[in-house]
């Protein structure tokens, strides 16, 4: 995907009400000004929070020691069923869903890693499986589908490869969707033709201004992270990563004090915690949950009467998305963990086999109704 002939920052970094208008969007979805709440300064990463964020950011692998012990007690187990009560499974939920999508118009949102691909060490590795993909491809053929994920829009699109979903990268800032599905006036927007697809796309890059100083960012963590053997440091366009599962646990006290004192000199940049990752990106009032609405809205699929949107997400930066479908009391978040942990989600899959189950559940739904409507 060549995106390099497209310059979208002119349109949306001035968010005037103006302009709020001519684009004839809900001015909230425009409201990617720089947040009020930026985090106090950080100057111990040994106190501050940092460090228990980053032990507590995915579930430990088990050792041999944790397996004879869940031998001695299913106490895991109780506690992970006791926790279903509270978020429970998508798959024994799914007659309530498809109830509930009685009349309406079923729209997916999906994360990628730890959703779509289980959560591998090297993130250059993270591939969904053949099933998987037909699932996705599945539900695709009869759902407005949309990815939405941490990683870069190219990225991203590179692993999923199907050229019929939306796809929203970099957390949101960075989405792509084909012109002609837009239900709404672009004039505001650019359009361009996509050359991989071969098609005309629209594009929305709330944070392009951004994109130098996150190259600089990138340029400056590769290098400062260089000598902490298993560091990696991604480059998502609009934000950037910081992996440290390869990471001896010892040096994650140095990882994370290199990353606080590179960010020291960026204001304008803020930290959020992934699954053993440190993301780096934009202070700016946008997120998977501000990408799911403009989604939404961009393609005419805002009337919550007619639309049920379901988003599946595993991560941190998932419960954005998760807390506009609460507040807006509107479909399903649906949150995939093996473990139990508090989340905005209403439902829960275990793991990336229970989420393609769900999503084959869904096609085998439609493809039923169809017939039987025929
Ligand atoms: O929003 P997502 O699509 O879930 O992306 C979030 C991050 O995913 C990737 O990292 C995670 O998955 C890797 C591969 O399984 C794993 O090695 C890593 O520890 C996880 O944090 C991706 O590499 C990140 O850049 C994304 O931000």
């Amino acid at each position: 995907m060549d995106l390099s002939l497209v310059d979208a920052s002119s349109v949306f970094t001035d968010c005037t009400p103006t302009n709020q208008t001519l684009l004839g969007f809900h001015a909230s979805v425009f409201s990617h000004s720089i947040s009020k709440n930026k985090p106090a300064k950080l100057d111990d990463v040994r106190s501050n929070g940092w460090l228990d964020a980053m032990q507590s950011s995915s579930p430990r692998k088990k050792t041999l020691k944790d397996i004879a012990i869940d031998f001695a007690s299913d106490d895991s187990d109780i506690v992970y069923y006791s926790w279903m009560l509270k978020y429970p499974s998508a798959l024994s939920s799914f007659h309530h869903i498809v109830n509930r999508a009685h009349k309406k118009m079923i729209v997916i949102f999906l994360d990628y890693d730890g959703t779509l691909s289980p959560i591998v060490d090297d993130p250059n590795r993270a591939f969904m499986s053949i099933d998987m993909h037909s699932a996705v491809k599945g539900v695709a053929k009869h759902f407005p589908t949309a990815i939405i994920s941490g990683r870069s829009l190219d990225k991203v699109y590179e692993l999923v490869g199907l050229t019929e979903l939306f796809y929203a990268g970099s957390h949101g800032m960075d989405i792509i969707f084909p012109a002609k599905d837009t239900s709404i006036s672009y004039t505001s927007y650019i359009q361009s033709t996509n050359k991989q697809q071969g098609k005309e796309v629209n594009l929305f890059q709330p944070a392009k201004e951004f994109i130098p100083m996150i190259n600089e960012v990138f340029r400056t963590l590769v290098e400062v992270t260089k000598d902490i053997p298993g560091a990696f440091v991604e480059n998502h366009k609009f934000c950037a990563s910081v992996h440290y599962r390869n990471v001896e646990e010892k040096s994650w006290p140095m990882i994370a004090q290199c990353v606080h004192d590179v960010l020291k000199d960026y204001p304008r940049l803020t930290l959020t915690h992934g699954r053993k990752v440190l993301e780096i990106r934009p202070l700016i009032d946008w997120d998977k949950g501000k990408a799911v609405e403009f989604l939404l809205e961009s393609l005419g699929l805002s009337n919550t009467n007619d639309v049920l949107p379901i988003y599946i997400g595993d991560d941190r930066t998932d419960e954005d998305a998760f807390k506009v479908l609460r507040e807006g009391n509107r479909g399903y978040g649906i949150l995939v963990s093996s473990v139990p942990k508090e989340s905005k989600a209403f439902l829960s899959l275990r793991d990336t086999l229970e989420v393609k189950e769900f999503l084959n559940s869904l096609v085998i739904w439609k493809e039923q109704l169809s017939n039987t409507i025929i």
